[in-house]
C-alpha cells in the first residue's frame, strides 16, 4: 500500500511504498527505510551507513559526510539504525519518475576517489496509487533542484586536444551518464580547430540552450565567451547562455571556481544542479583589438610558466609549479610600466568588503535587470576608460614595475587545483583583484610565498601588494616575453583591463560567491 503521510512538514515528506519500504524527504536528505532483504544490495547509497555498526573507519565516514552532505545528527542516526537507514542527500538526486509500474530515482552515488557515478532504485507501485507517488515525486525534485533549472539544454564543445587530449573518453565516461539521468538535452559537437569555438558561439541559437559546457582546459570558455561577446547581441547572449566547463585540461580554474571539483562526474552533477550567476568580464584592448578575459590576466612569472611551459604539457599541473621553480631560481625580472584605477587599496579593507558582499542578501531580479538592459543596448558596453591607445585616464595609480616579478590580475579565486591565488574575489562585484609581487625579493621569501599559497597566509604577506581594482594598463618595458589572458597567449605589448559588472554568465554550486575558502580574518 502506497500512501503520503500528510500530518508531516512539508519538508519532511513521507512515502510509505509497503509495510517495509518508507521514503522520507527532510531539507537536505532522501531517507530510504527499505527492510526487504532482496533490496539490501540497494544499500549502498551512503556507501557506508547501512552496513553493518560501527566498523568503517573514521575517514570513511567523514568522506560519506562530505560527498552526500549528511548533518552529524543524520549520520549518527543512521548509525544506530544501520539495518533501516540509508539516506541520499536532496543535492545528488538527479530524477525521479513514476514508470508503468515502478517508481524510479536516480542519484550520483558516491564511488570510487573524487567520482560519483549514476545509481538507481526502485519501487513497485499499483496503478491506484500512481497519484500520490506523482505529488511525492514533485516535491521530492522541487526540493533537489531548488532553484536551478530542471533538465538543461546543454551545448556540449568537446576539445579532442584539450589537456591530455583525453577530453572526448572522459566526457562520455564520466559526464554523459549524469546528464542523461537529470534529462538534460545534450548537443555535442566536437571543435575542429582553434578559434573554432568563437564560431560556434557567435552563431548559437540563444533560444535553444541554457548554458555552453566545454569539455576543455579554460582556453574554451573563452573563446565562447569571445564568440558571445561579438555579436550583434552581445549582452543579451552574455546573459542569456551560461558558460561552464567539464575539467579536461590542466588548470580548469573555472570549474574549481564554479564547483570546487577537478573531477568530471562531479562537475558534471555541478552542472545538473548549478544555479546561474552573473559574472564580471573584462575588457582587454590591445591596439585596435578588444577581447574578453573571464578568469586572469598575467605579466611576469606566471605568464611564462602558463605558456612558456607548453614543452612539458606531459606533467600535467605540475608543469606550473615546475616551471615556476626554475624561473625563481633564476630571479628572473619583467620591467613594465603600470597604473591601476584602484578602487580598495587596502588589505583589511578588502576582506571587510569580502565579508560584506559574500553575505549580502540574495538578489532576486539580478536576471531580470541584465535583461533590462540588454534590451536597451544589445551590444557589448562602452569602455569607460577608452583603449590602451587613449591618453592615461586621470587618478590612476601609477605602480612601479622596474623590477616587476609578477602581475597577476585575477577574476576569480582558484587559478588550479590547490591555488587559492585571489581569495578575496567575488564572481560580480565589479572588481578584479590585483597582485604585484617585486622581482627582487629573496628566493626564500618567494619560495614561502607559494607554499603559503594553499594555506591562505600568502594573502597577508607584506611583499604580495593588493588592490582591487576596475581598470589598469600595463606597458612591457621589453620587446620579448609572455602576456597571458586566461590561459591564452597574447601578443606581448601594452594592454589595458576593464571590468564590466555581471556582463557574463556561469553556473555556480553556491549562486552568489565561489567555492572557495575566502582571505583569512584576523
Ligand atoms: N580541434 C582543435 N585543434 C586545434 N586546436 C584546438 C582544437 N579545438 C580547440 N583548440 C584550441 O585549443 C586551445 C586550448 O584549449 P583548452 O584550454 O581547451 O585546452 P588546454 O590548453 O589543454 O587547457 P589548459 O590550458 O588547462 O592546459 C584553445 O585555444 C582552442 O582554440
Amino acid at each position: 500500500m502506497t500512501s503520503l503521510d500528510e500530518s508531516q512538514e512539508p519538508h519532511d515528506m513521507t512515502l510509505i511504498v509497503d509495510q517495509s519500504v518508507s521514503l522520507t524527504v527532510s531539507a537536505d536528505s532522501l531517507f530510504i527505510r527499505d527492510d526487504r532483504s532482496t533490496h539490501k544490495k540497494d544499500r549502498r547509497c551512503c556507501g557506508l551507513l547501512h552496513s553493518s555498526k560501527f566498523v568503517q573507519p573514521i575517514s570513511a565516514l567523514c568522506r560519506a559526510m562530505l560527498f552526500n552532505g549528511i548533518s552529524l545528527t543524520e549520520l549518527l542516526r543512521a548509525l544506530v539504525e544501520p539495518e533501516t537507514n540509508h539516506a541520499i542527500s536532496l543535492y545528488n538526486i538527479l530524477g525521479a519518475e513514476v514508470t508503468a509500474s515502478n517508481l524510479v530515482i536516480a542519484y550520483a552515488q558516491p564511488a570510487a576517489k573524487d567520482n560519483v557515478s549514476v545509481t538507481t532504485v526502485q519501487y513497485q507501485i499499483s496503478e491506484k496509487e500512481k497519484k500520490a507517488v506523482e505529488t511525492w515525486v514533485t516535491r521530492l525534485l522541487s526540493l533537489a533542484y531548488g532553484k536551478a533549472i530542471r533538465g538543461k539544454r546543454l551545448k556540449v564543445l568537446v576539445n579532442p586536444f584539450g589537456g591530455k587530449g583525453t577530453a572526448a573518453s572522459l566526457y562520455q565516461r564520466y559526464a554523459a551518464p549524469v546528464f542523461a539521468a537529470a534529462k538534460c538535452q545534450v548537443d555535442v559537437q566536437q571543435t575542429e580547430y582553434r578559434g573554432h569555438a568563437i564560431e560556434i558561439a557567435e552563431k548559437l541559437d540563444l533560444d535553444a540552450y541554457d548554458a555552453v559546457v566545454c569539455c576543455s582546459g579554460d582556453g574554451l570558455p573563452y573563446e565562447v565567451f569571445n564568440g558571445l561577446g561579438k555579436r550583434p547581441d552581445a549582452r543579451k547572449a552574455l546573459a542569456q547562455i551560461a558558460v561552464t566547463l567539464l575539467p579536461c585540461g590542466s588548470g580548469n580554474g573555472l570549474t574549481w571556481n564554479s564547483f570546487g571539483t577537478g573531477s568530471v562526474s562531479i562537475a558534471a552533477l555541478g552542472i545538473v544542479k548549478g544555479l546561474r550567476t552573473p559574472l564580471d568580464l573584462i575588457s582587454i584592448t590591445q591596439k585596435d583589438s578588444r577581447t574578453l578575459s573571464f578568469l586572469s590576466q598575467s605579466f611576469g612569472i606566471v605568464a611564462e610558466c602558463d605558456l612558456g611551459t607548453e614543452n612539458i604539457r606531459w606533467m600535467g599541473a605540475q608543469r606550473f609549479t615546475y616551471g615556476f621553480l626554475v624561473r625563481l631560481l633564476r630571479q628572473t625580472i619583467w620591467p613594465c610600466d603600470i597604473a591601476i584605477k584602484v578602487e580598495i587599496g587596502d588589505k583589511e579593507a578588502i576582506k571587510a568588503h569580502y565579508a560584506a558582499w559574500s553575505t549580502r542578501p540574495e538578489q532576486p531580479d539580478a536576471d531580470s535587470k541584465r535583461f533590462e538592459i540588454a534590451a536597451e543596448s544589445p551590444g557589448l558596453p562602452e569602455l569607460k576608460y577608452g583603449t590602451v591607445t587613449d591618453e592615461l585616464p586621470s587618478g590612476w595609480e601609477a605602480v612601479s614595475g622596474e623590477t616587476m616579478g609578477n602581475f597577476y590580475a585575477g577574476n576569480m579565486a582558484i587559478m588550479s587545483k590547490d591555488t587559492n591565488m585571489f581569495p578575496a574575489t567575488l564572481p560580480d562585484d565589479g572588481l578584479m583583484d590585483v597582485i604585484t609581487i617585486d622581482g627582487k625579493i629573496s628566493r626564500g621569501t618567494a619560495l614561502s610565498m607559494m607554499n603559503e599559497v594553499p594555506t591562505g597566509r600568502f594573502f597577508d604577506m607584506p611583499d604580495m601588494h593588493l588592490r582591487k581594482a576596475s581598470a589598469f594598463r600595463l606597458t612591457p618595458r621589453q620587446k620579448d616575453g609572455y602576456l597571458s589572458i586566461d590561459g591564452e597567449r597574447m601578443p606581448f605589448e601594452a594592454f589595458q583591463a576593464e571590468v564590466h559588472q555581471g556582463l557574463g554568465t556561469i553556473l555556480t554550486k553556491s549562486g552568489r560567491s565561489y567555492e572557495a575558502p575566502g582571505p583569512l580574518m584576523s
